[in-house]
């Protein structure tokens, strides 16, 4: 096959991060034994500019499993805060940037490897990924771009062949590399680094670019620097509120899995939660719940906090702490609009969107049958104009949608049911079929517990039945 013939070769690649020195090391891929196309996400490739029916499954293991490729392999250097600790030692152990693309839509996407090889990072790791966690990494980021969540895609997932060995999954597991579709790999320990360093000419050089690149209606515009930490203020309480209303709880909120771009990614041990518990916490290994899922708004605003240490160094903390006072509002506005429109309902008054939420949440917190995901499907499938004649007629039969409400417990329901039923009665009759739309449009059926994907995953391991996982983010 010539290079010519295989459009992802032919991008027309940007030495964006590549055109400045001091944040990356040139590195090489692994070889591997063998190769499976697994996943190649083709809903990604038209904002590529690229039709899916003429790229091949050949040219995907071409680019992303044999590494052909344009511009030199870029591992990122960057540092963290890890549960609380400061780390010096991060950068890509397991992956670098393949390279920089403008989508169709003219914003800048990284094709950013997983499981790529070792790189100067690796510490005594494998740089490996394996074959599970590239599969768990693409069900988050398509169930969360489904819900509308600002997350990362996975272009592709190729396995190969080696026999990785894990304290988390039965060893030897099987591995894979993933080429991650995102907009930007800058983290906030990319700055953390340089903090470290006392390096503010690099930092200010990286805010130039961060700024051209992926805020450019703020670059060269006056008081820039103080707009952007505003932005990102804002831009990481909406993405935190989407989790939340997405019953999605990340797992690792450290700083180096925090983007610049406030787009969500890594997604490791995280899990949608079952029930309405808001100390659910995702990782086996977060003891005490740091990043339990309502702790995820504080772990946002942390983690914002300590990024204005390195951005102390060139510009303003007074400016910045006031910005990041509007957290919680923005968090909030963000919270309530997503959260109705998974009610059916737009542009309510604040106190009755108060009330709405509050007596949906009270009721999930009380009955844990009631699954938080699934109360919303139930919703979509049950809803019907007739609902607006007669509060009985709201989610008339509880007992087919198996919530097992006791009779102390039915005042709350009872309390749901003349709260919507109120909301209801107020909008126009004819604006029924817009709700059942909006609810339709909000709450997508598939819900990715974590009991569903094992079993996914089970076809996998025992069968290599793909099938199922294909058809469940279809
Ligand atoms: N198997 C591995 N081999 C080498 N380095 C690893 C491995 N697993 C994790 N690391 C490194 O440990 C640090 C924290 O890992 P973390 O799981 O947050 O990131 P990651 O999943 O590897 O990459 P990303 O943040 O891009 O999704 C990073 O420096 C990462 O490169
Ligand atoms: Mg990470």
């Amino acid at each position: 096959m010539s290079q010519s013939s295989n459009p992802f070769l032919n991008l027309k690649y940007e030495p964006a991060i590549e055109s400045l020195t001091d944040y990356h090391d040139i590195v090489t891929a692994a070889q591997f034994p063998s190769h499976q196309l697994r996943w190649r996400n083709d809903r990604i490739l038209p904002t590529l500019g690229l039709n899916p029916a003429e790229v091949s499954d050949d040219h995907f293991i071409e680019a992303f499993r044999h590494f052909q490729g344009v511009r030199p392999f870029l591992a990122l250097r960057y540092h963290g805060y890890q549960f609380g600790e400061y780390n010096p030692q991060l950068g890509d152990g397991r992956g670098f940037v393949y390279g920089q693309v403008r989508g169709t839509n003219g914003e800048l996407y990284d094709f950013g490897t997983k499981g790529s090889g070792r790189t100067p990072y690796s510490r005594s790791a494998d740089g490996r990924l394996t074959l599970k966690g590239g599969f768990r990494e693409i069900i988050a980021s398509e169930a969360l771009h489904r819900m509308g969540v600002r997350t990362s895609r996975c272009l592709s997932l190729i396995e190969t062949g080696e026999e990785l060995w894990r304290g988390d999954e039965p060893s030897p597991t099987r591995s894979s590399v993933m080429v991650r579709f995102s907009r930007s790999h800058i983290r906030f320990g990319t700055f953390e680094r340089l903090r470290w360093l006392g390096r503010d000419d690099l930092a200010r050089k990286l805010l130039d670019h961060v700024l051209e690149i992926y805020y450019p209606h703020l670059w060269q515009t006056e008081d820039q620097d103080h707009k952007f930490y505003l932005e990102l203020v804002e831009r990481v309480a909406t993405l935190c509120a989407q989790w939340m209303v997405a019953g999605f709880c990340h797992a690792v909120l450290n700083t180096d899995n925090m983007s610049i771009t406030g787009e969500s990614f890594d997604y490791g041990p995280f899990a949608f939660i079952p029930n309405y518990d808001p100390r659910f916490t995702a990782a086996y290994f977060d003891h005490a719940g740091r990043y339990s899922y309502a702790n995820q708004p504080a772990a946002c605003y942390w983690n914002l906090d300590k990024l204005q240490d390195p951005l102390s160094m060139i510009m303003d903390k007074n400016d910045m702490q006031s910005s990041l006072q509007q957290f919680k509002d923005f968090y909030r506005t963000a919270y309530c609009e997503m959260m109705l429109k998974r009610l059916g309902m737009v542009n309510l008054a604040e106190p009755e969107t108060e009330d709405l939420i509050g007596a949906t949440l009270e009721l999930m917190a009380a009955i844990p049958a009631i699954g938080y995901n699934q109360f919303f499907v139930n919703l979509r499938q049950s809803f019907h104009a007739n609902w607006r004649e007669d509060a009985n007629h709201v989610f008339a039969n509880p007992m087919e949608y198996n919530w097992q409400i006791t009779d102390e417990q039915m005042p709350l329901l009872e309390k749901w049911r003349m709260v919507y039923h109120q909301l209801l009665i107020r909008q126009p009759v004819d604006s029924m079929t817009a709700i059942a739309a909006q609810l339709k449009a909000a709450n997508p059926t598939v819900i990715f517990l974590r009991p569903k994907i094992e079993e996914l995953w089970e076809h996998i391991a025992t069968d290599d039945n793909w099938q199922p996982f294909y058809e469940a983010i279809a």
